[in-house]
């Protein structure tokens, strides 16, 4: 397979990025990470050809995902939106980073992600979780709110960890989910629990995988499993993001009943999972 003559670029045999000046941040390979795939083999513009066409998947499930979630959101808040609304920032960030592997890219790639986590637990985040000197929603969004502010400025500091940093919040997140299946009895909702876990642990694999086993992937030819990721994480997403908003709307919305359905077809291995509302009346909590 060609490799572009853009070989100037190359990172072999570097160890530190090349940042001069304010310029620098935004040029190609300023970035300290770089993924197993190839650099320019299939473009002379793009870095990493299969790791930016992959990010598209963010366009797909993002629309997607807003369409599935307005019932529910119109009954809760609008503002359940923001989640899937960030992720089309997410996914511009990564192709951004993934065509130039810039330390801008970097930044903009991973900084999205932290704020889609942090609206996702100001929005989400159960009540009786919450810490005791916190006495509502608002107080805790603002304390999510200044935690990320913070989270933020620190990523600067040392931005080889952020990646790590944001897999962890990710265990938090699982931990989560466990507390409340724990009071949960709803098959269906157990098996949504088990499929999201599934898809978070392929995902996580690929992305270890990509960045510890690379020499192994190098020899096989197989360098694609940070895109494999992008698009497992995606899945991963939509079915743990929508478990964690039908837990939200079963304490904040109850007389909405809600109920996971499947998009388009209402079957757990074919589709995607949405939350329906199947009416307004006050009736008992299922799980
Ligand atoms: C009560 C808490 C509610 C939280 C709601 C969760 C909302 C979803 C939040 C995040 C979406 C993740 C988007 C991933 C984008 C990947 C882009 C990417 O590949 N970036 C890499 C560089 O290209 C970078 O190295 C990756 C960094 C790690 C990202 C870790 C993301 C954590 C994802 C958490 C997913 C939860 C799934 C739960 C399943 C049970
Ligand atoms: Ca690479
Ligand atoms: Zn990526």
């Amino acid at each position: 397979m060609q490799v572009w003559p853009v070989q100037r670029f190359s990172k072999a045999g570097r160890t530190a990025p090349r940042i001069c000046g304010m310029a620098g941040v935004f040029s190609y390979e300023s970035s300290e990470v770089d993924w197993c795939e190839d650099n320019y083999r299939h473009s002379e513009t793009v870095a990493e050809f299969y790791n930016t066409v992959s990010s598209f998947i963010f366009f797909l499930f993002s629309p997607l995902m807003l369409y599935l979630l307005h019932p529910y959101a119109k009954e809760r808040s609008r503002a359940v939106h923001l989640v899937w609304f960030m992720m089309i920032f997410v996914g511009i960030f990564s192709i951004y980073f993934h065509m130039t592997l810039s330390y801008v890219g970097q930044m903009l790639d991973e900084i999205s992600i932290l704020w889609v986590l942090a609206v996702g637990y100001a929005l989400w985040f159960p009540r009786k979780h919450f810490p005791s000197f916190i006495k509502n929603r608002v107080e805790f969004s603002v304390l999510v709110f200044l935690t990320t502010v913070f989270s933020t400025l620190s990523s600067f500091a040392k931005p080889t960890v952020n990646a790590y940093a944001l897999n962890c919040i990710a265990l938090h997140i699982l931990y989560c989910l466990g507390l409340e299946l724990r009071s949960c009895t709803n098959p269906r909702i157990h098996r949504l629990a088990r499929v999201s876990v599934f898809w978070w642990a392929l995902a996580i694999a690929c992305w270890l995988s990509d960045r510890f086993l690379c020499n192994f992937w190098k020899r096989i030819n197989f360098c694609y499993l940070h895109s494999i990721w992008h698009v497992l994480i995606v899945v991963a997403t939509a079915h743990g993001s929508t478990l964690i908003a039908y837990f939200d709307a079963l304490h904040e919305i109850p007389h909405a009943l809600p109920e996971i359905q499947y998009w388009p077809k209402d079957h757990w291995s074919l589709g995607v999972p949405f939350i329906a509302i199947r009416g307004s009346s006050k009736t008992q909590k299922e799980c």
